[in-house]
């Protein structure tokens, strides 16, 4: 095998929720929820390189975070029984730009990026949908970052209708605070009764996100950035938080919106995506590599 196809870099994107309805809770504890995914143009990167060592390393560490707890260490474990040659075995470079507990998906996304890229990698030649069922047994967000398209998600997040939506400016804020999506999920104060949509509706008409109180009920600086964001036009939150988000036709208004926005918050303006910018890359590569990959 020459050089070429021993190495892959990829974007890892982040997700906005455009708006996440809950509208009830299984037996196990999951919430049945009808979200509007879309990819933005924020992205960590990810460097893989081949080895034969059958070794996962990932550096740099992430602090707090020891490397079993890590999704890329356990995405890669996930395909490991998959592997066309049992020496395979993986030297992945994380360069980390997405806020870790900021709602956008970051870890999730890596998650994502890397079954996709050792799919080829190491030769395992899984679908798709067979990607994205091995996911979600890490992560809700998995799946759709693994489909690579914007969705309408129903279930626990897993049952994705592709959607083309408009792909505005966003400008994006994340308070200084950590959300624990699992404390939202399991507050008694968190409303799981909204009505469900049909898609139709659902494009057509918008909708909210039934996490917002709550979250800012644990977390008063979400609130303040809200309060700030909303004078500017129709604040969002992502997923459980803590990331704002507002839409905007053009560049200019967003980046306006940004440079006034207090510096104790960080803040991006970055773009809605339909197809996840990880595919674009993906596709490319499969393309110049065709012949080695299909071996
Ligand atoms: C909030 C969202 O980001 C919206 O896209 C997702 O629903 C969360 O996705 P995620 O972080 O990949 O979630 P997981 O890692 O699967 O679960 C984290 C915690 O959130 C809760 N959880 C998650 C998804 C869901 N539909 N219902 C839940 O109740 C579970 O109790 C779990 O303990
Ligand atoms: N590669 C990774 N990158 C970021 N976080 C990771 C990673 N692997 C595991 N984690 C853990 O996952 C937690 C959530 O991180 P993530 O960046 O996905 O937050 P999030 O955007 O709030 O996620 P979600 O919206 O899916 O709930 C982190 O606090 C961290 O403990």
């Amino acid at each position: 095998m020459d050089d070429s196809v021993t190495t892959m870099q990829l974007p890892s994107p982040a997700k906005l929720n455009l708006f996440l309805h809950i509208i009830g809770r299984r037996e196990d504890g999951y919430h049945e929820l009808q979200t509007l995914f879309q990819f933005i143009d924020l992205c960590d990167t990810l460097d893989f390189s081949l080895t034969h060592n059958n070794q996962v390393t990932i550096s740099p560490l992430i602090e707090q975070l020891p490397t079993e707890d890590n999704l890329i260490y356990k995405a890669a474990k996930l395909l490991t029984p998959f592997k066309q040659d049992a020496r395979f075995g993986i030297d992945i470079i994380l360069t980390k730009q997405l806020p870790m507990g900021g709602g956008i998906g970051g870890g999730s996304s890596n998650a994502a990026t890397t079954l996709l890229a050792l799919n080829v990698l190491w030769k395992c030649h899984l679908s798709l949908e067979k990607l994205a069922e091995l996911g979600v047994q890490l992560g809700a967000d998995i799946p759709v970052f693994v489909m690579g398209f914007a969705a309408f998600a129903e279930g626990v997040g897993e049952k994705l209708q592709k959607v083309e939506l408009d792909t505005p400016y966003f400008l994006l804020i994340k308070p200084n605070c950590h959300v624990s999506t699992g404390q939202i999920f399991t507050d008694k104060y968190l409303t799981r009764d909204t009505p469900p949509l049909r898609i139709s509706h659902a494009l057509k008409l918008g909708g909210h996100n039934d996490c917002l109180e709550v979250v800012k009920k644990h977390n008063p600086e979400v609130n303040e950035a809200y309060l700030w964001l909303k004078n500017h036009g129709d604040a969002k939150l992502t997923g459980t938080g803590a990331c704002l988000f507002l839409a905007f036709d053009n560049w200019h208004d967003a980046e306006r919106v940004r440079l006034a926005t207090p510096q104790k918050w960080q803040s991006w303006v970055c773009r809605g995506c339909n197809v996840s910018p990880t595919h674009a890359v993906l596709n490319q590569w499969i393309e110049q590599n065709w012949s080695e990959c299909r071996q």
